[in-house]
């Protein structure tokens, strides 16, 4: 098993290759594998038939009888991808099938050690992670057809049918809007570097274009996601088992370590382009807040992590538009910067609808029920009712981030 794909050019100064980004697909995935090699035929089998597996309560007993697979057989980046894709996707349904008063204690070797070292083989953690269920998880119906909704499938699913295949897509169609950005960052870097202003505000300009796109995409989740189908189904299957109460102790990688670990789970949080945008535009959250997003970097594939560094590390952007006293500058430095806050309180506003409105939906419709007993696939989670799936205090947390970005405002 190795990682493959290594580049063979020489470093050039942020060159998007050199992090497993490109100028066509950004930080997706570039055309994902959908099959492992022959060996691996029972993972596969188990990932195709998830969703029904769980349903009916039989995941973890598929699970047991599962064969314990070497990983030798494993080649290269997109190999490794689509083993992390499915092995994570199945250790989500082992651990959440029977809801979260269900939970597991233990993830059983023949899927722990198997998951554990395609994870160290990517430098990814072994749990979910945005670059699982989005970057690697995608499929063109027509190959020759276009990256567009109609066009796209997932390659793995969970419960959830329509609203699951809509929440990972329409993220996608987020992480493909902003695929110009990444091109803008390189361009706004280099332009830096070079004190080239003519330069620096096109790259700005785009960059404003690419996140007002990526705030389009995201309202594309109301035609394509049911919030109670959301809440009530999707949302268990990402979370992870840190700060979760519903998993106060971790869980035991049998085979692994004897020692329970805490891992986040999914989130969007974990996406590469907001981070590198913050970066770029020396936007400085608080104390708290940037701890949590910084803790996400870590759910990032490595190259993608290394790039933000980079940015970080780059000479100060914001520096140079204030020194310049260009009012032409200022004015598209300001613009990316209110894009952004544009998109995070639209997102908070989606966030609004998808966990608090209908956490209380919920709710209220368990309160009509009273503590009817049966199956708990669409019985709403209670423990990360005011929590992210990645943990954190969500409003709190989602307006602070708004409102130090808004602070990057430069005045006049
Ligand atoms: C139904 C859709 C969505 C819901 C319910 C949702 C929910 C959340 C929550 C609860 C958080 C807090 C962090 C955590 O604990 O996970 C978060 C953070 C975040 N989400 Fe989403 N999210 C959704 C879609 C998206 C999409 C499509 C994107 C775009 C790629 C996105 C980007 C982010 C980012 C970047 C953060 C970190 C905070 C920031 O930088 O502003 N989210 N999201």
């Amino acid at each position: 098993m190795e990682p493959g794909d290594s580049s063979e050019e020489p470093p050039l100064p942020l060159a998007l290759e050199r992090f497993q980004l490109s100028e066509e697909y950004g930080s997706l995935l570039p055309e994902p594998l959908t099959e492992l090699p022959e060996p691996y035929g029972p993972w596969m089998e188990i990932a195709h038939d998830l969703p029904e597996l769980i349903t009916s309560h039989r995941l973890r007993s598929r699970v047991h009888q599962m064969p314990h697979l070497s990983t030798r057989h494993l080649h290269g980046r997109k190999e490794l991808h689509l083993a992390h894709l499915v092995l994570s996707f199945i250790t989500m349904g082992y651990l959440w099938q029977e809801g979260e008063e269900g939970t597991v204690k233990v993830l059983p070797q023949n899927l722990a050690v198997p998951f554990w070292e395609v994870s160290q083989a990517l430098g990814l953690p072994p749990i979910l992670s945005h670059a699982d269920i989005v970057l690697a998880n995608w499929r063109r119906k027509n190959p020759n057809g276009p990256l567009e909704i109609d066009n796209l499938d997932t390659i793995i699913a969970l419960p959830g049918g329509e609203s699951l295949r809509g929440f990972i897509l329409v993220t996608l169609l987020v992480e493909k809007a902003a695929v110009p950005g990444f091109k803008a960052i390189v361009e706004a870097v280099r332009a830096v570097l070079q004190l080239d202003e003519e330069t620096l505000h096109r790259a700005l300009q785009d960059m404003a274009e690419a996140i007002r796109d990526m705030s389009k995409a995201l309202k594309r989740m109301h035609d394509h996601v049911d919030p109670a189908v959301f809440y009530s189904v999707i949302r268990i299957f990402l979370s992870g088992w840190k700060d979760n109460p519903a998993m106060p102790d971790g869980l035991i990688y049998e085979g692994v370590s004897d020692e329970p670990m805490e891992y986040s789970g999914g989130s969007a949080a974990q996406s590469t382009i907001l981070h590198a945008f913050d970066e770029l535009l020396g936007i400085r959250h608080s104390e708290e807040s940037a701890a949590f997003l910084h803790r996400m970097r870590g759910y990032m594939p490595p190259p993608h992590r290394a790039f933000v560094e980079e940015i970080h590390r780059a000479p100060s952007l914001k520096q140079l538009v204030l020194s310049s006293g260009d009012t032409r500058l200022h004015e598209a430095f300001n613009q990316c910067v209110s894009a952004l806050v544009d998109f995070r309180s639209y997102h908070i506003t989606i966030v609004t609808k998808y966990i608090s409105v209908a956490a209380a939906k919920a709710k209220a419709g368990r309160a009509e029920q009273g503590t009817k007993a049966g199956s708990s696939i669409g019985k709403p989670p209670s423990a990360l009712e005011a929590k992210g799936t990645g943990g954190s205090h969500i409003f709190c947390f989602l307006k602070s981030i708004r409102d130090t970005t808004r602070e990057g405002m430069i005045s006049a």
